[in-house]
């Protein structure tokens, strides 16, 4: 449906994409997910033609619209990251505004609002000032001026940041239901991976520019299938049971707090007999032991070496 095919966005020294290709197919929900400052905003700008990408194409039903935009834009909603609502102007006047601006007009421009104010839970809300919202609330308005047009394709720019956790669940369930319910196709982009993880079938790993990782959450958690992690809860800090384990040459990561051991080591190696047998000989007291299975976390750390949020 939407092929970006080798964006690259450069400012002055600044390289901001650095050749990523990406595709949308019709009813998938895809998670963009990287850190702050990854090329996020500016891969979904190029990709939505509100700018100019410096090489590379975006590929939409098949037609260019680096340039030939005006197909993508009448099928497409933008959900931007900054909140564009006018403060001084009700919820039903900031949309009949949006609205307008889509061309939409009389009875249609209408129902469109009432409906868009019923998906985003504000249908009793109507008439009150954006400026006495709460930002969950701002948020979800924001959301609505980008599906009064009905878009088949909805692009969402980190859309719950800095909002209460009871908004944050409201804005995913929305954007479940217009993917369940409306087969609308979802661009969402994030730094939390568990609602990457929740909400997404496929999903583009972005740091610095580049995607690092792609695929369904299955084929990005099997990058680490070679590897598990073992959490060992001890009842206080151990030196000497702590240097036994570190001697263990199938180990490649050890790091403890007060009372836990996280260790990496390859899948297939059996270690609880060695555990409690090294906790025998130096006392130490093991609470617990837990095999934890991959997260995107993990994979981001593994790629990178760094943690996905900063
Ligand atoms: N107009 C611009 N001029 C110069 N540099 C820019 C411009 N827009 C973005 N950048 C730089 O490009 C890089 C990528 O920014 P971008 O906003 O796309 O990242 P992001 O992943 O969306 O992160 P965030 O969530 O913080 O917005 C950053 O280093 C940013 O400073």
């Amino acid at each position: 449906m939407l092929d970006a095919i080798n964006l690259t966005k450069h400012y002055k020294q600044q390289k901001a994409v650095q050749g990523i290709s990406l595709h949308l197919d019709r009813g998938e929900i895809v998670g963009l997910l990287g850190p702050n400052g990854a090329g996020k905003s500016t891969a979904i700008a190029m990709i939505s033609s509100l700018i100019q990408p410096t090489s590379g194409e975006v590929r939409f039903e098949g037609e260019n619209s680096v340039m030939e935009p005006n197909n993508l834009r009448k099928k497409l909603g933008v959900v931007p990251q900054e909140i564009a609502l006018y403060e001084d102007l009700t919820a039903k006047e900031n949309l009949y505004f949006f609205g307008r601006i889509q061309k939409l007009r009389g009875v249609v421009l209408k129902e469109r609002v009432e409906k868009v104010l019923q998906q985003i839970g504000l249908a009793d809300q109507g008439k009150k000032l954006v400026k006495n919202f709460s930002g969950g609330m701002k948020r979800r308005l924001n959301i609505g001026a980008a599906l009064l047009h009905e878009p088949e394709i909805l692009i969402m720019d980190e859309p719950t940041v800095g909002i209460d956790p009871q908004s944050r669940n409201y804005i995913l369930e929305t954007v479940k239901r217009l993917n369940h319910e409306k087969g609308m196709t979802i661009l969402y982009t994030s730094h939390y991976m568990e609602e990457v993880e929740y909400l997404c079938d496929r999903i583009y790993i972005m740091d610095r520019g580049n995607i690092i990782a792609s695929g369904t959450k299955e084929e990005i958690k099997n990058i680490l299938s070679s590897e598990k992690t073992i959490v060992v809860k001890t009842e206080r800090r151990n030196e000497t049971f702590i240097q036994q384990l570190k001697q263990l040459p199938v180990i490649s990561k050890l790091d403890e707090s007060d009372q836990v051991i996280t260790m990496v080591v390859p899948k297939e190696v059996q270690l609880f007999s060695q555990i409690f047998k090294f906790a025998d000989e130096t006392g130490a007291i093991v609470h617990g032991i837990e095999v934890q299975t991959p997260t995107l976390e993990d994979v981001f750390l593994h790629l990178t070496g760094r943690a996905l949020r900063n």
